[in-house]
């Protein structure tokens, strides 16, 4: 067998650890221990030797403004001094978080600084995210394969997260719109088209959608100020969430008594009540003379439209990801009102600005063997229908449980044929439901969690991880007291056992709540 290398050189940076312990994870493996690896944080590199067979992999994290970690600082010009930076062959796997503007920014600029002096890639530069870890064990073994001979293994791989964010989102098309229920309103099934995107994403984490504006409350709000037909002020500006500051500087440039009067702390609740369900052009309307302000005025007062946030409904497929999206739709002051995204989606037919963040308190737990409740209510059993596909993919010893509530079995049991296949193959082992109008009384997920209480215990007490979403009023208290219910019925623990009990599975971040 030919060794393509002769030694491994394993430098790091990293600032609170991740890099520096996959950096180590390759130190110690032993399918590389005939490279005679070595390790030292970037810093460390001041009198760096090499000779051409050697192989230089840097594993590293990037701060700040595309900053090296502390631990990197100074690698650069280490390498500079090199006497022959050309024979240089390295790989370079970054980490970072795409929350940050400058994704990856270090490890982009360092790779791109080697390249100019002549330095060459061995393997092609990984951009990971927080959820690195899939990409380590790939980029491992296309390492492995490069130094056990195979020289071009590294050169076709591909594991760059492109970072999309709220300024640059990516452009998906809707490839699925299925309505889910059979009444208003609506809830839709909508796969958005994500290939060639670069995005990597797994169950439980969210979408965000940068919407665009109703044209008809656009051309509404032009008229409104006598432009006719020059909606374009206020196109990317948010016309629904209505902040306070907004308020306070409207109501001080239109010189409004009745908004200023609104705005005292001691009308709070009477502010909120107004403000609930009405946009801009309500606040106009109600508070501003016409002919007072002009709409350019008006709109430079205003932030940016605001992403909308989904959570997703599958499983990291990198072909697609899928929402379930309940549209909201109501008349008020003799006007029909969409919501701003979910009109948005509805109504258009190209593609929608999306970009994806992690949510990692809402991710599966990393070991297989605890039971899992999930408790979802309407739409809010859309993160289950990716956190399921996952149970199902990872042979799971565990039971699982599902708890989904909505109106009327008929026509409100969102995704039942998939739920149905799911509960076929094991992969739930119990469905429950409470659809609160098919009875005299309303019964919700919290009455049927109370009705199973047995089950519920006795996964609760074999470690099971309860994930809940839905609405935050509807579910937030009640799914906590029907808990410490069961842990004081059926558990037989005090009052204070059952809080201390709840309080336990918060601490230990075994309650997953996803409320809206
Ligand atoms: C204060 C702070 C600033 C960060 N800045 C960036 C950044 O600019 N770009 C980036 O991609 N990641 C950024 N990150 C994310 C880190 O790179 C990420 O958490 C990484 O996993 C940390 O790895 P380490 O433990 O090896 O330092 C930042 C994290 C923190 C806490």
């Amino acid at each position: 067998m030919t060794l393509y290398a002769k030694r491994l050189i394993i430098g790091f940076g990293s600032e609170t650890g991740n890099a520096r312990s996959l950096a180590e994870r390759l130190y110690h493996d032993p399918e590389f221990a005939p490279f005679e690896p070595s390790i030292a944080s970037l810093s460390d590199f001041g009198s760096l030797l090499l000779d051409p067979d050697d192989r230089l992999v840097i594993v590293s994290s990037s701060f700040g403004d595309g900053e090296p970690p502390a631990n990197a600082e100074g690698f650069l010009e280490a390498i500079r001094r090199l006497p022959d930076p050309q024979s240089l062959q390295y790989a370079i796997f970054g980490i970072g978080d795409v929350a940050y503007p400058t994704f990856c920014g270090f490890t982009k600029s360092l790779d791109a600084a080697l390249k100019e002096m002549g330095a060459s890639p061995f393997i092609n530069r990984v951009d990971a995210d927080t959820d690195y870890i899939g990409f380590f064990e790939t980029w491992r073994n296309v390492l492995a394969s490069v130094l056990h001979g195979d020289s071009e293994a590294g050169k076709s791989l591909d594991l760059q997260v492109r970072s999309y964010g709220e300024n640059n989102a990516f452009a998906a098309s809707i490839i699925e719109r299925q309505k889910l229920n059979g009444g208003a309103p609506y809830a839709w099934h909508f796969r958005f088209d994500i290939s060639d995107s670069g995005i990597n994403y797994r169950a439980g984490d969210n979408l965000y959608l940068v919407p665009e504006n109703d044209p008809d409350l656009l051309s509404r709000l032009a008229e409104w100020f006598g432009e006719r037909d020059d909606v374009r002020p206020f196109a990317t500006k948010e016309l629904r969430i209505i902040g306070k500051s907004f308020l306070r500087q409207l109501a001080r440039s239109a010189d409004s008594e009745a908004l200023k009067e609104l705005l005292k702390i001691g009308n709070k609740k009477a502010l909120d009540d107004y403000l609930y369900g009405r946009d801009l052009l309500d606040i106009l309307q109600d508070f501003v003379a016409q002919g007072s302000l002009l709409a350019a005025q008006v709109a430079d007062l205003l932030p940016t439209i605001q992403p909308r946030a989904y959570s997703i409904a599958s499983d990291g497929n990198p072909a697609y990801i899928d929402l379930c999206v309940r549209e909201v739709s109501y008349d008020l002051g003799g006007r029909t009102r969409r919501g701003v995204a979910t009109g948005f989606l509805n109504r258009t037919v190209g593609a929608v600005p999306i970009f994806v963040r992690p949510n990692p308190r809402f991710h599966l737990p990393t070991t297989v063997d605890h039971p899992l409740i999930m408790v979802g209510t309407g739409t809010g059993i859309g993160p289950f229908m990716g956190l399921l596909e996952q149970a199902g993919r990872c042979a799971r010893s565990a039971h699982t449980c599902l708890v989904f509530g909505d109106r009327r079995r008929s026509s409100d049991f969102l995704y039942e044929e998939r739920i149905r296949r799911w509960e076929k193959t094991n992969v739930l082992g119990r469905v429950i439901t409470a659809f609160s109008r098919d009875s005299a009384e309303p019964y919700y997920v919290q009455h049927a969690l109370m009705e199973n209480a047995d089950h519920v215990w006795q996964m609760l007490d074999h470690g099971a991880h309860v994930y809940v979403c839905g609405n935050k009023t509807n579910l937030d208290r009640s799914i906590d007291s029907a808990l410490r219910d069961i842990a004081t019925s059926v558990g037989g623990l005090s009052a204070d056992k059952a809080d201390q009990f709840l309080q336990d599975m918060i601490q230990g971040q075994r309650l997953h709540k996803e409320l809206y």
